[in-house]
């Protein structure tokens, strides 16, 4: 009778539903505005006040997300005709962390968030005494130009003294609060809320499977670096089990390659394709490398930037505050304020990542007119996506030519290995740090990975999928992971690995429908407007639809897969191997999970029975 009684009471009108659905998405626009607007002052501003202030805001839209999932589920909404209410209610009821029943609670899971942050972003590291850099633009710069050993070690090992050893505590504690507010949300922990905005239950299978397609392209690229930097620094500084220092390619986390190609160019005496000399020889401003590529979007007959970009965005480094410097695109969801915050440095590098940014704000402007629930990537790894699809067009030379970057492009075979190695550094490179950081968090969330273990599982999970090698010793008093970026910003990781990959079936797909012939790499798919619709279209559903759907409608694929990746750096895999020979690898170089110390989890799942059964009898006896 009860639970009859319960389904009665539960409102089945779909009439009023709809009309729920439409105040709370007006009040959703305004709740949310004054939080990205609190945030954006914290970001662009970083005090005391600043931090409060958003931390207030963000405890306010808590508020606000709990009673509209609370009002929401008295509608009886799993049983709603209109599937597309149905849908809206899905998302209205799933919260995430604001779900946090303990008010208190809740304030310190967002107070942790913004410490973790505030140390992030104002850490320093002082290799002399009058030497002390920021993480932008020093550190950065110093990996991408220094070829100092030592050097590159006292900042790699000063700025995880500065950021992640700082942040142990506080993350253990982190971990705790996030999971107990995703249990009152539905989701046994953290990882497992994050890895449902892909709904596909065999998404971890494919992720396995997608990284075991593509792993041979990484492991050449890996030998053939590490041949190239063994005669640079010396066989002596490697370690005999085939890992690379993990200060040594170009980047602090070793994420990108790209700042090596000097030392890895294939052939020397080509016409160099790292615009960066050129872009400071025409005076290229922030602004300038902003105006590009609205520019590019434009020829596809997409959305330009509005003028409240121009305004509010920050473009620049400011000189007299603090400020978050990783780069970031903003929704202020009023449909009308969109803004990047970036410290754009005069490179090639933040040409790219200028695209990238400016693909977020392509998406906000595409979907803006969506209900607030459906403004977001079809999955997370879409939003990745789109302004990287737009600048595998623009990095190529035959475009770099057109908006007068590169004179004279010789388009031989030479020259084409050599584009493909530029290519490689940065997407080939990526691929396993873009898999192995959420393979870590996921297993702190689970339990799998307690205190005590963080940093060690982190450097098997380098060592497993990545090949390189802590260069001193690391214990656990030390905490490596926190010293990227997304770990004391909580911004999920898998996100990149999905995009890296979905974005050359988009890129193909693409330059199909511009009817562009010849080799993927040389595809530029500029001033083609059935390129830009096909894309637009896609953008416009935001997450309406469910993500095969929307890559359907762009690729005729309705799964993520290698394939096209794959044919894109067909001739370097095949120079690669004939470079290496087989001096690849370094597998039996890392631990084994099982063969450790029997608390490691599998053993607990084998010897958890029997023990139980040993008390059992032991109890009968
Ligand atoms: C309000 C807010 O936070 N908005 C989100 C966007 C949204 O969710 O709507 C956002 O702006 N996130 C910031 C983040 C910045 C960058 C990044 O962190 N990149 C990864 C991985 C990578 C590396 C190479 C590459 O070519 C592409 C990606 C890294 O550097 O490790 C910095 C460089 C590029 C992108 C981003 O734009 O994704
Ligand atoms: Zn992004």
């Amino acid at each position: 009778l009860t639970t009859t009684s319960v389904l009665c009471d539960l409102i089945t009108d779909e009439e009023a539903a709809k009309q729920f659905a439409d105040d709370v998405n007006i009040k959703a626009e305004e709740v949310n505005f004054r939080y990205v607007s609190a945030a954006w002052t914290y970001n662009t501003n970083i005090t005391q006040e600043n931090q409060e202030a958003m931390v207030a805001e963000s405890l306010r839209l808590a508020e606000f997300d709990q009673e509209v999932a609370h009002n929401a589920s008295a509608f009886f909404w799993t049983n709603f005709t209109d599937t597309n209410l149905r849908r809206i209610f899905s998302r209205l009821v799933d919260i995430g962390t604001a779900a946090m029943p303990d008010t208190e609670k809740l304030e310190r899971l967002n107070h942790i968030q913004s410490e973790m942050r505030t140390i992030y972003s104002t850490g320093e590291v002082c290799l002399s005494e009058s030497e002390c850099l920021p993480l932008d633009p020093d550190l950065t710069r110093l990996f991408a130009e220094s070829r100092d050993y030592d050097r590159l070690l006292a900042a790699w090992q000063g700025w995880r003294d500065v950021s992640g050893k700082k942040m142990k505590d506080l993350y253990e504690e982190f971990v705790a609060l996030s999971n107990e507010a995703i249990l009152a949300n539905g989701y046994e922990d953290t990882g497992a809320y994050w890895r449902s905005w892909y709904d596909t239950p065999t998404f971890e299978e494919d992720l396995v499977d997608l990284f075991e397609t593509l792993k041979p392209l990484y492991v050449n690229l890996h030998a053939y670096t590490r041949k190239k930097l063994r005669e640079l620094y010396g066989a002596d500084k490697f370690p005999s089990t085939g890992q690379i220092p993990a200060h040594l390619l170009g980047n602090m986390w070793a994420q990108t390659w790209n700042n090596l190609y000097d030392v890895l160019e294939p052939y020397q005496n080509k016409d160099s394709i790292d615009v960066t000399p050129e872009m400071i020889r025409q005076n290229f401003t922030a602004i300038k490398m902003f105006e590009v590529s609205d520019e590019f979007f434009e020829s596809l007959g997409m959305i330009k930037m509005p003028d409240s970009f121009w305004n509010y965005s920050m473009l620049s480094k400011p000189d007299d505050r603090d400020v978050v410097c990783h780069a970031s695109a903003w929704d202020f969801y009023n449909r009308q304020d969109f803004r990047v915050k970036q410290c754009t440095e005069i490179t090639m590098e933040d040409l790219i990542t200028v695209h990238h940014e400016m693909g977020h704000i392509e998406y906000f402007l595409q979907y803006k007119d969506q209900p607030v629930v459906y403004r977001g990537g079809a999955n997370p790894g879409f939003h990745e996506a789109v302004g990287d699809v737009i600048s595998l067009s623009v990095q190529t030379p035959e475009h770099l030519e057109k908006i007068g970057l590169i004179q004279n492009v010789t388009n031989d075979n030479e020259a084409d290995i050599n584009f493909l190695m530029r290519m490689a550094l940065q997407k080939i490179a990526f691929l396993p740090f873009g898999y192995l950081i959420d393979q870590w968090r996921w297993s702190v969330f689970s339990g799998e990975t307690p205190k005590d273990k963080y940093n060690e599982k982190w450097w098997d999970l380098r060592c497993k999928y990545q090949g390189v090698s802590p260069p001193v010793t690391r214990t656990e008093e030390d905490f490596d992971p926190a010293a990227k970026f997304h770990i004391p910003n909580n911004t999920p990781y898998i996100r990149y690995f999905v995009s890296f990959v979905i974005q050359f079936q988009f890129h193909r797909a693409l330059c199909n429908a511009s009817e562009q012939s010849g080799p993927l790499h040389h595809c530029d798919i500029y001033r083609n407007q059935l390129a830009g619709t096909k894309l637009s279209d896609m953008l416009k559903l935001g997450s309406s639809l469910p993500w095969p759907e929307a890559m359907m409608m762009v690729s005729g694929e309705d799964k993520m897969n290698g394939t096209a990746l794959m044919e894109y750096f067909q001739p370097l895999t095949e120079w690669l191997q004939e470079q290496n020979g087989n001096d690849i690898g370094w597998e039996d170089a890392c631990p084994k999970p099982d063969t450790k110390d029997p608390s490691s989890s599998n053993m607990n799942v084998i010897s958890l029975p029997l023990f139980m059964a040993a008390v059992l009898y032991s109890l009968l006896k």
